[in-house]
């Protein structure tokens, strides 16, 4: 689901919040290699997604765990346990919720935490859904607490309490459900209630994918487009993906929109690299948020420890994004660290902008 839309302030806010604080040179939009999806994607994606398990690419501990617990379900005749999925945007836990109902031959229903405000948007939904239906709840650590509420005794007992009159004088009505599977996605299982944690009874943490991954899924997607792409090209568009499936979909549209204009539809090794460093993705994949966070750190804090806060304000963006969208990457590319007192830059991030850190740089910081 589109993380930023309703995180992120609009465009047009974020600039002239950017620029009212000095910061204007990073008052940017950063679609490009953002991992959230945006209109075009959403067509594509549709045409792109795996359909089935064994066309899924990467994620090797998840999809055999996965496949244990829908094989021996179907098996038993019976929903498999509730399916929890978590992993920074992007990474194909939409893809997987919609490949666990083909593999069950089961109906899908999409719906999102925040889409689930009150506890009758839920109702509504579990009390209409056909035995063995898989319930995709995108963003389930959004959901409002009466819904969330509700949601565990769907889970455990196939039941929801529907709630008649007011105050004193209500009463519940216990209402059967069909037995369902619930498969739930969060960018953030940290924030996810205990209680509701421990009602999945698989797991499956979502890993970035390494390089050789992508190059895969830059085929397979070269393919279903009708892009000829050669070995080099995907390899420079797959290290540029922030180990991203969503991303390398994406800067591969973009890099055969060059390559069509200006390379007789070539994508050799230099075309890819000319595309990506056009559209500011740069060798290790940093854009410009990326890079404009790094940047105020070195530059304006001297390389930390600073709040998220400050650290967001600095670069025109709500902290939010910065945590969930640039952050992630830049700790993994061991770039960025978050420490108990802030966030601070590491030596390869004074390095990775050409910068020399002061002598004391890292001599009070204290590292997770
Ligand atoms: N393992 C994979 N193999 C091939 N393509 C993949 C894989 N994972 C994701 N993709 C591609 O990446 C796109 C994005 O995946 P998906 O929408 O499932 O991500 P997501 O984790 O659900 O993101 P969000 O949290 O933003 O909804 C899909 O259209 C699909 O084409």
């Amino acid at each position: 689901m589109p993380y930023s839309r309703r995180t992120r302030a609009p465009a047009t806010a974020r600039a002239e919040r950017a620029e009212r604080e000095g910061n204007a040179e990073v008052s940017l939009e950063r679609d490009l290699v953002s991992p959230d999806a945006d209109g075009d994607d959403l067509q594509i994606e549709a045409a792109l997604r795996p359909k089935r398990l064994a066309e899924f690419i990467g994620q090797g501990r998840v999809r055999e765990q996965l496949s244990l617990v829908l094989e021996s379900a179907l098996r038993r005749n019976r929903p498999p346990d509730h399916v929890l999925m978590s992993g920074s945007p992007g990474l194909g836990k939409t893809t997987l919720a919609m490949i666990i109902a083909a593999e069950l031959s089961a109906p899908l229903r999409i719906t999102s935490g925040p889409a689930l405000e009150r506890a009758g948007d839920l109702a509504a939904i579990l009390s209409t859904l056909a035995e063995g239906e898989v319930l995709f709840i995108d963003e389930i650590h959004r959901m409002a607490r009466p819904a969330e509420e509700m949601l565990y005794l769907a889970m455990e007992d196939f039941r929801v309490d529907i709630v008649v009159g007011k105050g004193p004088g209500a009463t519940a009505i216990p209402l059967d459900i069909a037995p369902f599977t619930l498969v739930g996605a969060t960018t953030r299982a940290g924030l996810l209630p205990a209680p509701l944690r421990d009602r999945f009874g698989f797991t499956a943490h979502m890993d970035f994918y390494e390089v050789d991954e992508l190059e895969q899924v830059l085929h397979r997607s070269s393919r279903l487009l009708g892009v000829s792409l050669p070995p080099e090209g995907a390899h420079e568009i797959a290290r540029r993906s922030r180990g991203t499936p969503r991303i390398a979909n994406r800067l591969l549209r973009r890099v055969r929109d060059f390559a069509d204009v200006r390379a007789e539809g070539v994508i050799d090794r230099d075309v890819a690299s000319a595309a990506l460093d056009l559209y500011e993705v740069d060798a290790e994949g940093l854009d410009r948020l990326d890079r404009a966070v790094l940047g105020v750190l070195l530059r304006k804090f001297g390389g930390g420890p600073v709040g998220l806060s400050t650290l967001a304000v600095a670069v025109g963006e709500e902290p939010e994004t910065v945590e969930v969208v640039a952050e992630p990457f830049l700790v993994r590319q061991g770039l960025l660290a978050r420490t108990p007192r802030g966030r601070v830059a590491t030596a390869a991030a004074w390095h990775h902008l050409g910068m020399t850190p002061p002598p004391d740089a890292f001599g009070a910081a204290h590292f997770d």
